[in-house]
């Protein structure tokens, strides 16, 4: 084997940690982001949600199952960098096309390994997500220290213009069409309109600029907003176009930056989180139901409910507080009702390490979201429900007030 060019991988703190190249050889700057996920690093690197961002696995042994035509959650990989421990030397799998070194480097990702990725991950749990850069040409960290510090923060980043589609297209329905989605593209993953088309659904994926009127001339059932990267304090527009659909009482179904954009609609703030949440094992728990369940998580921010703060000062789940404002008995987080210009709103979902809201659902108005992946790509599967509850939205099932 050939030996591989030494990289060097700098945070924005200083900190450094040497490996080397994986991939393309050069140099890249992001936001430092860990995920746990054991498996999945395909629909990892290809979830446009990651742009601009500097992806660890924490899973020690990446490459395994190579590269296939089949998992990308879209047409290129959108991570700006990738480190990882140990490079598998074969790729082993039924489905795989190729490998994932060479595909990282015809996609001129620049990548770290053989990186003590473990006390990488400790390091941002401890000091929070930062900027870094890694290179395998400037091998003076001081110089490539100087360069992270200049590099753009994630905090105030609008990056959905950039992953967004150019132009519409149709999902269709598998098998006979039932209902019509019109779906705005702030990153979508493909495994979403995937999921819909199992149930009948014909998605119609517009452009993040699209106008109220482009989308409502499908007559959709119900409008769906996707996930997406950067910041989504940036989302003005598609807050702004939120709120007229939540006006003209059209159903509406968000995952994650779409979870963020339909909750400032309601008049939410969002915050950054310290460090995020990245893996396919987040625990949550559905308030309606009382059920656990395991879940895919990408996000770095949250929504926060106007006095969510909890007893370490940080987070989204407020002192519960019932529909007449007083303190919920059992302080139970089913009991978290707010007034929003549309009506009463409820925190549906929460993480269960952390009690970051990870959903809200309106009671006046036909409307919910979730700030995780029930399109679970790469798995697991305990959230698919949700695009049922989408069908059950569309058809009048869900409990929405007169
Ligand atoms: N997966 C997503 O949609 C991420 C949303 C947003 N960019 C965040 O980091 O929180």
């Amino acid at each position: 084997m050939t030996r591989r060019a030494p990289a060097i991988l700098v945070l924005e703190d200083g900190r450094v940690f040497h490996g080397e190249a994986y991939g393309a050889v050069g140099e890249t700057f992001g936001e430092a982001v860990f995920t746990t996920g054991m498996t999945g690093y395909q629909e990892t690197l290809t979830d446009p949600s990651y742009h601009r961002q500097v992806v660890t696995m924490t899973a020690p042994h990446i490459g395994n199952t190579g590269v296939n035509r089949e998992d990308d959650e879209s047409d290129r990989i959108w991570v700006a960098g990738f480190v990882i421990r140990e490079a598998a030397r074969i790729a082993s799998n039924w489905r795989a096309d190729g490998g994932l070194e060479d595909e990282l480097a015809t996609q001129g990702i620049v990548g770290i390994c053989e990186v003590d990725t473990r006390a990488l991950t400790r390091h941002l749990r401890e000091r929070g997500a930062m900027r870094v850069g890694i290179s395998s040409r400037e091998l003076d960290p001081e110089r490539l220290l100087a360069r992270v510090r200049q590099s753009p923060s994630m905090v105030g980043a609008n990056l959905v213009d950039e992953v967004t589609t150019g132009q519409s297209y149709v999902i269709p329905a598998d098998g006979e069409k039932r209902f019509t989605v019109a779906a705005l593209d702030l990153g979508i993953k493909r495994n979403t309109p995937r999921r819909m088309a199992r149930r009948g659904i014909e998605t119609h994926v517009f452009p993040a600029t699209a106008t109220v009127e482009e989308i409502l001339s499908v007559s959709p059932d119900a409008v769906f907003l996707s996930n997406g990267p950067g910041d989504p304090a940036t989302a003005t527009e598609q807050v702004d176009l939120t709120r007229e659909l939540l006006r003209r009482r059209v159903p509406i179904f968000g995952i994650c930056f779409g979870n963020q954009v339909l909750g400032q609609a309601l008049g939410l703030g969002t915050f950054k989180l310290k460090y995020g949440h990245r893996g396919v094992n987040q625990p949550v728990a559905d308030l309606a139901t009382g059920k656990v369940e395991i879940t895919a998580h990408n996000h770095g921010f949250a929504l926060g409910l106007p006095q969510a703060k909890n007893e370490h000062g940080a987070l989204g789940l407020p002192q519960a507080k019932n529909e007449h404002g007083a303190p919920a008995a059992d302080g139970s987080p089913a009991d978290v009702v707010f007034e929003t210009e549309f009506g009463r709103a409820q925190v549906s979902h929460i993480c269960l390490n952390d009690n970051v809201v990870e959903g809200v659902r309106c009671l006046d108005v036909p409307a919910f979201s979730v700030q995780y992946h029930p399109e679970a790509a790469a798995g697991p599967h305990d959230a698919d429900y949700l695009f049922d509850r989408l069908v059950e939205l569309i058809e009048g099932g869900v409990r929405v007030a007169s």
